[in-house]
């Protein structure tokens, strides 16, 4: 017997909240798109905790980053990771939205309201949501708050998420694979760039067959592979890959992941050799990831009720050591921004 039973899922519709800024949340898209165009001379930075199992927690950080971030305004778009599902190599906790509860129950009928309570409570702080579509039948129910999207390194090659990608309303950011290969990220962001038909559940979860245009953000995030990918050499190479395929120069940098090895203590040092390179003047770097929380490290989720503050996926620099890291990617992008004067000036919204 493998079909051991089913339960009710609300749709969409069903929990819907007021007080999602859609004016707001298109600005913000729109500003992320241009950075990535580089019409707007600032660099993006996805920042945040690799995933939110406390939502209060996860608040906490998101007021800070929502404070800080005023500081570095001119020269940085910060977003805030606010990533509810995650990708699982073989087994682990999947997320807030699958699993609330934290303990393989799989309450996702409380794991979608919970969800986009979060999101609706971190979009008003004002910053732009970053988010991984994991699973792309979750997508109707948050994607109206986010900003950034990412399709990440294990289901990049996916059709149904290329799909996705193709038809929803924000940049999307398409991961290497796993290892380190980017052949199967600049086809996903050809794919996504196309026109699609395919079927999806609707915000009143009935099924639909939907028809996107296409998605003309959709770029490439170099997470590093069997080997970092985050060098002067390996940004290059993705550049050529990128020209190759007819594709413009736009390129996201995750310092976590394969480019720290899953070493928290690492992203400082890729943070610094990718400063480098913005303050060098390398235009096509539009963005760092950084995985950072509110304490420094992971835990194990146990017998024990985790703590708040402290990461249960993957490993966190602390909010004390992320400051400095935002300081020092304003000053490199200072640097590149004043040397590399663009014509039509930058666009801010
Ligand atoms: O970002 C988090 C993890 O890297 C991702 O979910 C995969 O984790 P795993 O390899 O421990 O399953
Ligand atoms: C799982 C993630 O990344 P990747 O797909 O690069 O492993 C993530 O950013 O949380």
């Amino acid at each position: 017997m493998r079909m051991l039973d089913q339960d009710t899922l609300p749709s969409p519709a069903d929990i819907a909240t007021k007080g999602v800024g859609s004016a707001e949340i298109a600005r913000h898209r729109e500003t992320v798109a241009n950075v990535l165009a580089r019409r707007d001379s600032r660099l993006l930075v996805v920042v945040g905790p690799c995933s939110v199992h406390d939502p209060g927690g996860a608040l906490e950080y998101a007021h800070r980053l929502a404070e800080v971030s005023r500081r570095f305004a001119d020269d940085l778009v910060v977003v805030l990771r606010a990533y509810l599902e995650k990708p699982r190599t073989i087994a682990g906790w999947t997320g807030l939205v699958p699993d609330p509860t934290l303990d393989g129950k799989g309450d996702l009928a409380s794991g979608v309201r919970i969800g986009r309570r979060f999101l609706v409570d971190a979009a008003a702080t004002g910053l732009p949501l970053a988010y991984e579509f994991v699973d792309p039948f979750l997508a109707p129910y948050f994607a109206d708050t986010i900003s950034w999207g990412a399709i990440g390194a294990r289901t990049v090659a996916s059709q149904p998420h290329r799909q996705l990608a193709s038809w929803l309303p924000m940049p999307m950011g398409m991961k290497n694979c796993v290892s380190g290969g980017l052949d199967t990220a600049v086809a996903a962001i050809r794919a996504a760039g196309l026109p699609h038909v395919f079927p999806a559940a609707a915000a009143d979860g009935r099924p639909r067959i939907l028809r996107s245009a296409g998605n003309p953000d959709a770029h490439l995030v170099l997470r590093g592979g069997r080997k970092p990918n985050h060098h002067a050499h390996a940004v290059a190479d993705a550049l050529d890959a990128l020209t190759a395929a007819g594709l413009p120069h736009r390129l996201v940098v995750d310092a976590s992941h394969g480019n720290s090895g899953k070493d928290h203590n690492r992203q400082p040092v890729v943070v610094a050799d990718l400063a480098d390179q913005i303050s060098a003047g390398n235009d096509a770097l539009a963005g760092v990831m950084i995985e950072s929380y509110l304490a420094d490290g992971r835990q194990d989720v146990g017998s024990t009720p985790p703590r708040r503050d402290l990461s249960i996926t993957d490993a966190c620099l602390s909010w004390e050591r992320t400051v400095p890291l935002l300081e020092s990617l304003a000053c490199a992008n200072a640097v590149r921004r004043i040397s590399t004067p663009r014509t039509a000036g930058a666009l801010r919204n």
